[in-house]
């Protein structure tokens, strides 16, 4: 739905001749976040970097089509002397040396408090894959955000239990939506700004100071880029903006997801684009491996197996991990492991028990690697990460920990995984796509399915595979069988009925599970790969 209030902050902006204009619902609480001042700084964002933007997803088709054209990606000649020359990025405050666990989570209210004192060390408040960008999701966020630097910040449930901020609370990053996507409630010169401008803009025009007086900084994290020239942007929107509100430079410090098959060849040139940002690299897995089979999708040899089996230990994911620790440390740079998607199970010790014991081996991979830190889906799972961690890194980080003996090619980092693509997988991914959809459309970006924790990049793995089997002449059934749409139309229905069942018919009726199987069924069947299921799916929010 598209509001369209043309409320008294839009006119009092039209009357100004600024081309900036909000739809969007305001109400009082929102007004406090789109103010003038905040919207003009907004404006000025978007008028300095919009068309470099532009420029840049464009450079991505390219890059899709010379892949589909035989060429794979390479580590880039043109920036040799940077990958072999002696840099480091700059020294990063105290208060970001030891990241040992980190949790993540969309800027819900409740759940950003819960975060805040759930004794990791950072929490990384998530516009992005764990947040379902509807307007009131988003402008929600920024109130709860501030709120939180404020340490206003408060919420009683609907069942009596009071939530306010600890003494102690982690540091907060923020991860901005990517720069593929845009936000329709605000137009520049009647067209949608880009999200990424939008959400990183409201947030360090209110906060940056606010955040340097509480003695921390105005601190990201940026998802989803697929070069340095995109780091490069988003450098020069920090420099642009620290010079606006006259903050010193370098105070800005970033952490790239390196979570796109891209990016994981230009490593080198992320941290050097950004040295006087940086605050290193984080291993986005899941994402990661959206990108292998959104990239490759072309090519027959490049099927990948059930999701299931795509762990960190299959040698591409674990050549990628390696490289990613390898080029930080050489750059005085942390590298932050990933995401486990295994979550506690409430009403089943034995699962419990195994996700628990999940987790604590996925840490113990990570800390025994190299990396300074890790990623948690869930505040019950801080404790675990942050023994594994305290045992194997005592000090605050191992950035000495060089891996000079480590090397990784090009072949190690293309290296297609084995196995299988069963019906069981199939199935799931069908289900699990589905059920994903249908949450994100009812506005919450991060759900338990199966025991396992579902947000926009593991939902995209599903239904890229699924458009993969489909289309690819290798998608071919363990048993035997093609996977052909007779197939896909059949499981679906069956998936449909089985969710039908477990949420029951009220359920079923009130949620968006039709619309959810809609889009769901375009994504994978639409002859042209879609490249994000949120780009389809925000019309509908
Ligand atoms: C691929 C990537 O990008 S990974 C990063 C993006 N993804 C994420 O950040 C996912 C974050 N995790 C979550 O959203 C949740 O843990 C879920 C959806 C997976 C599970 O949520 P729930 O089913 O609500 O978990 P559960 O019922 O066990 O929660 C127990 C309590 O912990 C809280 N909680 C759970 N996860 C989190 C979290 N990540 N941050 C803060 N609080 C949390 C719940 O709000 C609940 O609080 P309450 O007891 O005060 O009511
Ligand atoms: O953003 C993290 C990921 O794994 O994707
Ligand atoms: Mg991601």
């Amino acid at each position: 739905m598209i509001y369209c209030n043309i409320t008294n902050v839009t006119e009092r902006r039209l009357s100004k001749m600024t081309k900036l204009q909000v739809i969007g619902e305001i109400s009082p609480d929102f007004a406090q976040i789109l103010t003038e001042e905040a919207l003009d700084f907004v404006e000025s964002l978007v008028q300095q970097f919009s068309a470099r933007r532009e420029k840049l997803l464009r450079r991505r088709e390219e890059r899709q089509e010379q892949i589909n054209n035989g060429v794979m990606p390479a580590f880039l000649p043109e920036t040799e002397s940077i990958r072999n020359s002696d840099w480091t990025i700059a020294l990063v405050p105290d208060h970001l040396q030891d990241r040992r666990v980190e949790i993540t989570g969309p800027v819900d209210r409740k759940m950003m408090i819960n975060a805040l004192n759930s004794g990791a060390n950072v929490f990384m408040a998530d516009f992005e894959d764990a947040n379902s960008p509807s307007w009131n999701n988003m402008i929600q966020g920024q109130v709860n955000l501030r709120d939180a630097i404020n340490r206003t910040i408060t919420y009683d449930s609907p069942d009596g239990k009071h939530y306010q901020l600890n003494e102690k609370v982690a540091t907060l990053f923020v991860r901005p939506r990517g720069w593929h996507l845009e936000e329709k409630h605000v137009l520049f010169d009647g067209k949608p700004i880009s999200a990424s401008l939008f959400d990183f803009g409201l947030y360090f025009f209110h906060n940056a100071k606010q955040l340097i007086a509480n003695g921390s900084g105005p601190y990201f994290y940026l998802p989803k880029l697929e070069s340095h020239l995109e780091a490069r942007l988003w450098n020069d929107v920090f420099i642009f903006s620290q010079r606006e509100l006259g903050i010193p430079l370098g105070t800005i410090k970033a952490t790239v997801l390196i979570e796109t098959i891209f990016a994981a060849f230009e490593m080198d040139e992320i941290l050097y684009e950004l040295r006087e940002h940086s605050a290193g690299l984080n291993c986005g897995r899941w994402d990661y491996i959206f990108s292998f089979i959104k990239k490759f999708r072309n090519k027959p040899d490049f099927i990948l197996p059930d999701r299931s089996v795509i762990t960190m230990t299959v040698p591409f994911m674990r050549s990628y991990s390696l490289l990613a620790i390898k080029t930080s440390h050489r750059r005085n740079a942390h590298a932050i492991g990933g995401m486990a998607a295994n979550i506690p199970v409430k009403d089943n010790s034995q699962i419990n028990e195994d996700a628990f014991a999940k987790v604590r081996i996925d840490k113990e991979r990570e800390a025994r690697d190299g990396h300074d830190g890790t990623w948690v889906a869930h505040p019950g799972l801080v404790p675990v990460a942050l023994e594994v961690f305290n045992h194997f890194m005592p000090q605050p980080n191992q950035i000495e920990k060089k891996l000079e003996d480590i090397q990784i090619t090009a072949e190690d980092l293309l290296q297609v995984p084995e196995g299988h693509i069963t019906e069981q997988g199939l199935r799931t991914n069908i289900s699990v796509g589905v059920q994903y959809l249908e949450s994100w459309l009812r506005g919450k970006g991060a759900v338990p399915i199966y025991h396992l924790m579902e947000d926009a990049a593991t939902a995209e793995i599903s239904r890229a595979q699924v458009w993969q089997w489909l289309h690819n002449p290798n998608g071919i059934l363990h048993d035997g069988r093609k996977v052909n749409v007779q197939l896909f139309d059949q499981f679906l229905e069956e998936e449909l009925e089985k969710i039908k069942i477990m949420v029951g018919h009220d359920q079923y009726e009130i949620g968006k599970y039709q619309l959810a199987s809609d889009l769901f069924k375009h994504l994978s069947l639409s002859h042209e790969f879609v490249e994000f299921l949120t780009i389809p799916g925000y019309h509908y929010l």
